[in-house]
């Protein structure tokens, strides 16, 4: 209801008001820093770094984007600079109708901010407190805020850790009661700097539910940073990928594995040692005694995959390996890629760290 009044007091607000319209426009948007590095004794010299470069970007209300790169390609600055943290050095930004760096302070009201990474909780404090703060900074209605808290707790499960000192908090606990600070204003936009990260299964699982639910129900817009393929799989319907400040790729997940030609990879355990297995949809890339890695393409499901192993070999045990977002982006623009140094016949297996035990297998076979 709250989002309905504030709506209709947006019509005047341009693109960012319009339903169905582009809520989020960043139009040849640049950033450029002037670092001095020092040279010597009393030396010092300037350098330009071009940390987003006539970037061009839409998100229309209620649309949940994965937003990617690697390491260092400007995904931080673009988030800073669509909250009002930085300015742009050129370009044009708006959220909502808002241009963030001359209207932070209203901008606000309508955006959340997540950073896995770092914490907007009081560290000493029983999380319930936070919340307290939270409601009179954002000087939000009673009614509002303990409607919006009553749900956050009752879809986060956060009902047994409001009296704990959020040091006391799992990183997993932590998360959750971030996102729910972020949300307790009701904020139409919601800019997550990766949410799952350091998360355990069963702690991800729960994070993406209720940020699908959030989605589904309140119609938030999602701008979702991360470099865990799976939360963009399973949450968004687009992905952006930029590197060097610049876009490299924009549409389905299922493009950026194709234009990347990304591949899962499936390693099994058999009761013994045996023969490369022999299956049309998969190719070994490595054996070591009884274990077997075999590649797949990534857009494809491994359900079908497991099906014909487990039917034709003695298995004993499988997990599904994601390719890592760095690896996939340096496929597709023909860049040496992390560990591409690493042989593994036929070509090294991606995203070692992205691996999922056997029981997380499902996760891995959703496509
Ligand atoms: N305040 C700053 N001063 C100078 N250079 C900066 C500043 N902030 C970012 N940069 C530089 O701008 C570039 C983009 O950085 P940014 O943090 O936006 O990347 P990122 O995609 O978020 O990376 P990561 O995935 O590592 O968080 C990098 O070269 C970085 O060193």
């Amino acid at each position: 209801m709250a989002r309905e009044e504030r709506d209709g007091g947006l019509a005047g607000d341009g693109p960012g008001g319009a339903p169905g319209g582009a809520f989020i426009e960043v139009d040849r948007v640049e950033k450029v820093f002037d670092v001095r590095k020092r040279t010597g004794f009393l030396r010092s010299e300037r350098r330009r770094v071009r940390a987003v470069d006539a970037l061009s970007f839409t998100v229309a209300r209620g649309e949940m984007v994965g937003y990617i790169g690697p390491n260092g390609a400007g995904k931080s600055t673009t988030i800073k600079m669509l909250t009002g943290i930085l300015t742009p050095t050129g370009g044009r930004l708006r959220v909502a109708g808002i241009d963030p760096a001359r209207e932070r302070t209203r901008l606000a009201q309508r955006i959340g901010v997540v950073f896995g990474q770092r914490t907007t909780l009081w560290w000493d404090l029983p999380l319930i407190d936070s919340y307290r703060l939270t409601h009179r900074m954002y000087r939000i209605p009673d009614a509002r805020y303990r409607e919006n808290l009553d749900r956050c707790v009752r879809l986060l499960e956060l009902g047994d850790l409001l009296d704990v000192p959020v040091r006391q908090l799992s990183l997993g606990q932590r998360m959750r009661g971030d996102i729910a600070a972020a949300l307790l204003h009701d904020p139409e936009v919601l800019y997550l700097d990766e949410p799952t990260i350091g998360l355990d299964v069963i702690s991800k699982a729960k994070v993406r539910e209720f940020l699908r639910e959030l989605n589904a129900e309140r119609g938030t817009t999602v701008l979702l940073t991360t470099h865990d393929l799976q939360d963009i799989e399973q949450l968004c319907s687009r992905v952006m990928v930029i590197d060097h400040g610049r876009m490299m790729y924009e549409g389905p997940l299922a493009g950026l594995h194709e234009a990347g030609e990304s591949e899962r990879t499936l390693v099994v355990d058999l009761e013994r040692e045996l023969p490369p297995i022999e299956l049309p949809s998969a190719r070994v890339v490595r054996v070591e005694g009884p274990r077997q890695w075999l590649a797949f393409p990534a857009g494809k499901s491994a359900a079908p995959l497991v099906a014909r192993i487990a039917e034709r070999y003695p298995l004993v045990d499988l997990s599904v390996r994601e390719p890592d977002i760095e690896a996939v982006i340096a496929r597709m623009y023909g860049r040496p890629g992390p560990g591409a140094a690493e042989g593994a016949p036929g070509g090294a297996p991606e995203g070692a760290e992205g691996a999922v035990s056997a029981g997380d297998a499902a996760e891995g076979a959703v496509s």
